[in-house]
């Protein structure tokens, strides 16, 4: 049987199931988006090996998610969806051709105004980290989320909704939190909680190049 190049099991039996992988290759965490692989460089360290590819939403494999508009559930089949596109391109369905984003069309006033008619400003900040294994392995999710609110924008204005999310039992938003601070509460820190003591539990075994 032919295996796929990035990855094969120690042994096919049921048994040998649960020993541990072996990942030819370093973890490859997809984004455009150099904010969050600055978290996420630095929320990991040096605990799980990943290199990041960056393809911007614009490629003609990935399909966008308005991620406001969707359910949890939605989110997950999107962002599934995307790893396996990214990772083994096919034509894109046109079901899930691009749409414009939420908060570039409102802005953060816009979303504030949004929510003036109401007196819940509640909201939670959600991550979602999707691992692919390989093609014949359904991908596994790992979902973080922190509560808070929305509130009009505080502090520097350089990484999307940050400057108008305050989590809960915190007096600053996001964008005025130090980042540390940010990184020990966030929905992407929770997130990779996650995906760590995964990895540290299915004990992958590593022979990449690198
Ligand atoms: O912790 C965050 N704090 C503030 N804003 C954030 C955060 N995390 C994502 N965002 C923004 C970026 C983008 O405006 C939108 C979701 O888009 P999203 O698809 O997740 O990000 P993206 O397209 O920039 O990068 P990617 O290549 O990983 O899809 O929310
Ligand atoms: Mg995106």
């Amino acid at each position: 049987m032919r295996q796929y190049p990035s990855l094969h099991r120690s042994s096919s039996t049921g048994e040998a199931d649960k020993m541990p992988m072996v990942l030819l290759r370093p973890v490859t965490f997809v984004t455009g988006n150099a904010k969050k692989l600055e978290e996420v460089r630095s929320i990991l360290g040096q605990s799980i090996p990943f290199q990041s590819l960056k393809l911007d939403r614009n490629h003609p494999f990935i399909p966008s998610l308005v991620s406001s508009s969707v359910s949890n559930f939605d989110s997950e089949k999107c962002l599934n969806y995307k790893v396996n596109q990214k990772r083994y391109p096919r034509k894109r369905p046109d079901r899930l051709q691009s749409r414009k984003w939420f908060l570039q069309k409102t802005g953060h006033e816009g979303l504030n105004n949004l929510l003036k008619a109401y007196e819940d400003k509640s909201a939670y900040a959600m991550c979602i980290f999707s691992l692919s294994l390989g093609p014949s392995n359904e991908p596994i999710t790992f979902v973080g989320k922190t509560q808070g609110k929305i509130v009009p924008p505080r502090g520097p204005n350089d990484f999307g909704w940050d400057p108008i999310f305050q989590p809960d039992g915190y007096e600053q938003t996001y964008a005025e939190m130090p980042k540390e601070e940010k990184n020990k509460i966030s929905h992407r820190s929770k997130a990779l909680a996650l995906v760590k003591s995964h990895f540290a539990s299915a004990s992958y075994i590593f022979e990449t190049d690198a």
